[in-house]
């Protein structure tokens, strides 16, 4: 059914209803973890120190910590602090979004350990998130088709709480070029001066 937006385009029903489409939406495979995945239970440090999603440097960042589940399953957590906050005392559901992303993008790194980058990101949020939350995020690789890679989430309040947010991501596998042609030359520099900034890294990086 088409319904017309605010600004007066065309949009279509499913776009924004709740009934999810099928999931992986292509056929996949579902390969086994590489062999130099971490093992289970394995705890996984921030893969860049100035990363939003998980760096120690970045003051008010999410400082997301991982930790290897099942076979396709890596679980993060992150608290929402006051810096996070959106509505008075409420996470920013961007920033939520962020945390996913993140810890969709560990997932898929870790579990297949090759460089790839978030084409697609869904956010369905549930519930709201208070400052001072821990929310537990399982994230599970969903399959792989070609250079495409399926992964989804969902997000609790706290380890045995309610579920407050889901998402599902495609990634995309890329080249390492892909990072030193486009990334900011003075942090490409950093990097190659001090390779500890890289602390968790799925290939080896030689910028
Ligand atoms: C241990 C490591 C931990 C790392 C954690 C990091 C977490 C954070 C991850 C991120 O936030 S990454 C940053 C945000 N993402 C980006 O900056 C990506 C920007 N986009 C691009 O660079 C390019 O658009 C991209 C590399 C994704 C794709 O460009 P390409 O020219 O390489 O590939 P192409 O466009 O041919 O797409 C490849 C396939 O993906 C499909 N595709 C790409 N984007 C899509 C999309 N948005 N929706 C649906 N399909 C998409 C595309 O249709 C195609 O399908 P087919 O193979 O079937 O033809």
């Amino acid at each position: 059914m088409r319904v017309r937006g605010h600004n007066g385009a065309r949009a279509y029903s499913s776009v924004v209803s709740r009934t999810p489409a099928p999931w992986p939406p292509v056929p996949t495979e579902l390969p086994e973890p590489h062999p130099d995945a971490p093992a289970a239970g394995t705890d996984l440090p921030p893969h860049y120190a100035f990363c939003f999603g998980c760096g120690d440097k970045q003051g008010d960042g999410l400082h997301l910590r991982a930790k290897v589940g099942g076979e396709h399953t890596i679980r993060s957590r992150f608290t929402v602090t006051e810096a996070h906050q959106g509505a008075p005392g409420l996470a920013h559901g961007g920033l939520l979004a962020c945390a996913f992303d993140e810890a969709l993008g560990t997932t898929v790194g870790h579990l297949l350990r090759k460089p790839a980058v978030t084409g697609k990101l869904e956010t369905d949020f549930l519930l709201p998130v208070p400052v001072g939350t821990t929310l537990v995020i399982d994230a599970h690789l969903d399959g792989v088709a070609g250079r495409k890679v399926y992964a989804s989430a969902e997000g609790r309040l706290g380890a045995d709480g309610p579920v407050a947010v889901r998402a599902r991501a495609l990634f995309v596998v890329v080249e390492l070029k892909h990072f030193l042609d486009n990334g900011r030359e003075a942090d490409l520099r950093a990097v190659a001066a001090d390779p500890s900034l890289l602390g968790s890294r799925p290939v080896e990086l030689n910028p």
